[in-house]
């Protein structure tokens, strides 16, 4: 790396797209998601930027905006070279801060603010190695790559010696893997077929529209004839062969949930997503092994809130498909400890995507997996939902439903400028104008 690089300003904003006007990401419990992020921009005194941002629904992110603003003094007037030469050290000082962590520890608002400023820091410094953030990861001596984990309360499930080891065995034919990823991309599911506001007729029309063998996840959880009616739509439509899953978004108590999932079975989902509250670690367990005899796991993440929960997951056999995600988890330093456990209890990663951003990002995750620590795609692909990726500069680019390694420097964060200006709430033009005409809430 060149010479010292301070960071010498941070910016946040607050940008929101009025995705529930037409009832994209919709679900059981979401039903009117407005897809929003708090974006963050980190200058330094040598011209570099980094771009970070956080998914969030509509109002929250007012909220998430004020946490980042808190953590800035953290990082404004840091170099580079400081947070990554012990980027575990800076990690905690963000996570522990003696005032700050009452508000979490490690979740909630001040965890979503938390990946925002470090997924800047990590773009910040994939841009200055002029490589993409999947290949940063890649090229890392895995003493290095171990020592940006923070494997406080993990060592009963995996120490920093176990990790090094993983690594360091899955030296072994990464090159090969990387040529293979560049060559044939990393396996896709897609979401956006089936959002719980779609109507049949609509539905058809989103899966008659995407070519190419594509694997699906159906919105279920509201009324339980509606998903009877849908699932064998959709099962219809794919054929027998082609995978099926069901995402409920925490509807169901744990009881609720397993009979709920039985009347489904005949549409044979490979898993059923968030049957219960992502907090509720026995409750998984519980569901598990209930639905194990019918072929049926449980994948569960995308609100999960950091590792010490999929710790517990993964020690309850509570879930067969772990969903890391990019925005939710502290960055990529707590998803390197997620990928590593997983990796560990033979669990594979199929990561959340999705929202705003997070195909972009997460995208560099997966071929890490792949590539460095688990170099299997048996039972592994990761979620591609087809929404505003025009917003973005180095947009997901996918080939045969399979993610195209990208290859411009960086974490793929940053945002179109024109974008940021007219979807900014509540100044933007987009929002003037929907506030003007429709008195839309958000
Ligand atoms: C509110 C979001 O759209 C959510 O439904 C996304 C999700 O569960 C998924 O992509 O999986
Ligand atoms: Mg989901």
């Amino acid at each position: 790396m060149a010479g010292a690089t301070t960071i010498v300003q941070l910016r946040v904003s607050d940008v929101r797209f009025p995705t529930s006007l037409e009832q994209h990401g919709s679900d059981a419990m979401h039903t009117e998601p407005d897809y929003s992020v708090a974006y963050v921009v980190i200058e330094t005194d040598g011209g570099h930027e980094g771009y970070g941002l956080t998914f969030t629904l509509g109002k929250g992110t007012e909220v998430v905006v004020c946490a980042v603003e808190a953590l800035s003094a953290f990082v404004v007037g840091r170099t580079l070279q400081e947070i990554v030469g012990d980027f575990r050290a800076f990690y905690r000082l963000l996570t522990s801060d003696g005032q700050m962590r009452w508000i979490g520890p490690e979740k909630g608002v001040i965890q979503l603010a938390t990946a925002a400023v470090l997924n800047a820091v990590w773009d910040l410094w994939a841009r200055v190695e002029g490589k993409p953030l999947w290949k940063l990861l890649v090229d890392m001596e895995p003493r290095k790559l171990v020592s940006c984990i923070d494997f406080r309360y993990i060592t009963d499930a995996l120490t920093e010696e176990e990790a090094l080891d993983i690594l360091v065995k899955a030296q072994e034919g990464k090159c090969q893997r990387e040529e293979e990823m560049l060559r044939d991309g990393y396996p896709a599911y897609t979401t956006s077929c089936a959002w719980i506001g779609y109507s049949d007729q609509q539905l058809k029309e989103e899966i008659t529209a995407v070519s190419g063998v594509w694997t699906r996840n159906v919105k279920v959880g509201a009324d339980l004839q509606d998903d009877v009616r849908r699932c064998r739509l959709v099962r219809q439509m794919i054929g027998p062969d082609n995978t099926l899953m069901i995402d409920a978004n925490q509807r169901w108590d744990v009881q609720e949930a397993i009979t709920w999932v039985s009347h489904l079975a005949e549409f044979k989902p490979l898993w059923i997503e968030e049957p219960t509250s992502p907090d509720d670690i026995l409750g998984h367990a519980v569901i598990s092994k209930a639905l194990a005899p019918l072929g049926i796991g449980v994948a569960t993440g995308e609100q999960c809130h950091n590792r010490v929960m999929f710790k517990q997951l993964l020690q309850a056999s509570a879930l067969q498909f772990v969903q890391i995600d990019s925005c939710r988890l502290g960055s990529v330093n707590e998803n390197l400890a997620v990928i590593l456990m997983a990796c560990k209890f033979h669990v594979p990663v199929c990561p959340h995507a999705g929202g705003v951003g997070l195909c972009e990002l997460v995208r560099h995750l997966i071929l890490f997996d792949y590539i460095s620590v688990s170099a299997s795609l048996q039972n592994r692909m990761c979620e591609y939902v087809d929404h505003l990726h025009e917003h973005f500069k180095s947009p997901v680019v996918i080939r045969n439903a399979c993610y195209v390694p990208p290859k411009d420097p960086g974490y793929s964060t940053e945002m179109r400028e024109e974008s940021v200006r007219r979807y900014q709430y509540p100044q933007g033009e987009v929002w003037q104008t929907l506030q003007a005409t429709r008195g839309h809430r958000t």
